[in-house]
């Protein structure tokens, strides 16, 4: 029986700033950094988890990850995923650190760590992907991970079992579908804000060779930049290839519409993140201004609380899940759910460091087990720090490849991470 003996956590970061790889108008130059936690145990399994920021704050992040540790520290595994569910809810539920969330924040990216390394320890230990793991459970078994406190208006647990019942046939038929073709993608990669025309240009034709074919650019900055680069992506992807446009949550709604009306001359499929993440009734006056402009938002949405008010409010065209942001897994799989009853595609929020690692998992289930459709779905990929991961993704002609290696795919390399710990790791001490 496999026992939590120890958490470490470390700080891991990435010098991005230096070239601008991951840059918008609102995050000019991030360092791509992970909160890595390792759950060691008494036998030869770890889990492995992180979560994502973006530099200074990593730190605020690992000191909440240590004030987590004592609640898996010393427990079974067994004790755990025999109800995943109430370890969800004791997990967010200690009211002294709960005070400083609630289901928000650092704590909450904290949480995300811990429980996507729970996850990953629990499919090692099963010898399965996490998303295969998640595949091949009953809908009662599935369902009995949730904590479904403050939804139930929306989604209870009878109808998500009902959902998932619906959606046995044909789960065998999808699963080789995806063996065979991968998930469909989107690549963010050519489009960062910081990059030069001919930086864009020479990424945009590399994409395109690859076999890349939807984009993602960043906009936010002064409009008229904006134009020029929408306008230099179209004459590399053509018109046929559909574009996407990720503002950062640079505008207000009136600055919004105003804006995108000028944009829409680049035909863009959606504007993603166009005003504050937590404005919902202002996303779902944008939705309606712009349509047929989708509206995307949901990688700085916290909790399913706020999924669940953005899907009743018909606020959003596209939901994008983060694998981190939410408190990890089983949240994610809530909002999965809550997606799908409200006919609502996800697309989730990747790159970063690992989040692509993460999130093929997270879309692969949805298709097989959830939602059963890839009508107007798309998942992000960005092509960067890869090569830290020990099962890193693999694309193929603009798809993602099914992992197949026990886990949660954000193993790192221990190399890696010796050389990125901040502020010690030979990454941090060599140009300093
Ligand atoms: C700072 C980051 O790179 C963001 O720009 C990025 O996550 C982005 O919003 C995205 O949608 O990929
Ligand atoms: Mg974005």
């Amino acid at each position: 029986m496999t026992t939590i003996t120890h958490l470490d956590v470390q700080d891991i970061r990435f010098p991005t700033s230096r070239s601008l790889d991951g840059s918008d108008a609102m995050n000019a130059a991030p360092d791509y950094s992970a909160t890595y936690v390792i759950l060691h145990t008494d036998d030869s399994h770890e889990g492995h988890g992180l979560t994502f920021t973006i530099g200074r704050g990593n730190e605020i992040c690992v000191a909440a990850v240590k004030s987590l540790a004592y609640l898996v520290e010393g427990r079974s595994l067994a004790s755990i995923t025999d109800n995943m569910g109430a370890f969800w809810r004791q997990i967010t539920g200690d009211s002294q650190l709960r005070w400083i969330g609630p289901d928000k924040g650092a704590i909450h990216l904290a949480t995300a760590a811990i429980v996507n390394a729970v996850w990953d320890l629990w499919a090692k230990a099963e010898g399965k992907p996490v998303w295969k793991l998640l595949a091949d459970m009953s809908p009662e078994a599935l369902v009995r991970c949730l904590d479904f406190r403050f939804v139930t208006d929306a989604l209870t647990p009878e109808e998500a079992i009902a959902m998932l019942r619906r959606k046995q046939d044909g789960k065998a038929q999808r699963e080789s579908e995806m063996r065979q073709r991968g998930y469909p993608g989107y690549t963010t990669s050519a489009g960062w804000l910081g990059y030069s025309d001919d930086k864009v240009r020479q990424l945009a034709r590399e994409a395109l060779a690859e076999g890349w074919t939807h984009f993602k650019q960043k906009v936010g900055g002064n409009l008229e930049e904006d134009c020029r680069r929408a306008r230099l992506l179209r004459e590399e992807i053509g018109w046929e290839r559909p574009l996407m446009m990720d503002a950062n949550q640079m505008w207000d709604v009136d600055e919004t519409v105003a804006n995108m009306r000028k944009l829409a001359e680049f035909d863009p499929l959606w504007i993603e993140e166009p005003t504050s993440p937590d404005d919902i009734l202002g996303h779902a006056e944008i939705r309606h201004r712009l349509a047929p402009i989708g509206v995307a938002t949901g990688e700085h949405c916290h909790n399913k609380v706020m999924f669940k008010q953005f899907l009743q409010a018909d606020a959003l065209d596209y939901c994008q899940i983060d694998s981190a942001r939410l408190g990890g897994l089983n949240e994610v799989i809530l909002v999965l759910l809550l997606a799908a009853k409200f006919d609502v595609p996800v697309c989730p929020h990747a790159g970063g460091v690992g989040l692509c690692e993460y999130v093929q998992h997270i879309s692969l289930f949805d298709y097989i087990a959830v939602s059963g459709s890839l009508d107007g779905r798309i998942l992000e990929y960005v092509d960067h720090l890869h090569e830290h991961f020990v099962d890193p993704v693999v694309i193929q002609n603009g798809h993602y490849q099914v992992p197949t290696a026990p886990g949660y795919s954000i193993t790192m390399h221990p190399q890696s991470l010796a050389r990125h710990r901040y502020p010690d790791g030979a990454a941090w001490q060599e140009d300093a």
